[in-house]
């Protein structure tokens, strides 16, 4: 108990927009990554820490909000894929929880907070350039896989 009390526990989503006027799929796919305006200015999905007693994905629906602007309205939830990971920060362990979530209008803008200085629309390989953390990685392309119609899932 004490323990998942001290663990840090954050949750986002993996936002991807298609391309109509793009290459055939997968390759119309971008995914949302935000550069933080702190520290290493590492490059994250949004996402974010748990308020005590909030529910995870309503956690990763109000951090996307406040993060880029994109409300729950405009995302259509992907079935079947949350991916979890599992790094420390500062000596302590650290959840992440992601969900995967199409941007229904691909026109759509994105709204930075002051937490992040930048943001791209990444297809998978600078994506995953652009991620460096092999879990992120990972998990990038485990959503690509998932969204590749050869593979039949959506
Ligand atoms: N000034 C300052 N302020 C900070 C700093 N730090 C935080 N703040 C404040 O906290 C607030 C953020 O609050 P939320 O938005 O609720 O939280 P999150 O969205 O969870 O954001 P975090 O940045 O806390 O957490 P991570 O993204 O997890 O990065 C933490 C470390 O883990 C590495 N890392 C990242 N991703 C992965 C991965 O997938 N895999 C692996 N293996 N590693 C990964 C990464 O490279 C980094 O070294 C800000 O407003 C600031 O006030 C900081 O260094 N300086």
């Amino acid at each position: 108990m004490f323990d998942q009390v001290m663990a840090l526990r954050a949750c986002g989503f993996i936002v991807f927009r298609r391309l109509a006027q793009s290459s055939p799929p997968p390759d119309n796919i971008e995914y949302l990554l935000l550069q933080t305006s702190y520290g290493k200015h590492h490059w994250t999905p949004p996402k974010g820490h748990v308020d005590p007693g909030e529910d995870d994905l309503t956690t990763a629906l109000r951090e996307t909000q406040e993060e880029a602007g994109l409300r729950e309205e405009h995302l259509q939830v992907v079935d079947g894929f949350l991916q979890e990971l599992r790094y420390e920060v500062r000596g302590r362990p650290k959840t992440v929880l992601y969900w995967l979530a199409e941007l229904r209008d691909p026109k759509m803008a994105v709204t930075l907070s002051k937490e992040h200085q930048d943001y791209r629309w990444a297809k998978l390989e600078e994506a995953c350039s652009l991620a460096q953390h092999k879990d992120l990685q990972d998990t990038l392309r485990a959503a690509q896989q998932h969204l590749d119609p050869e593979q039949g899932k959506y």
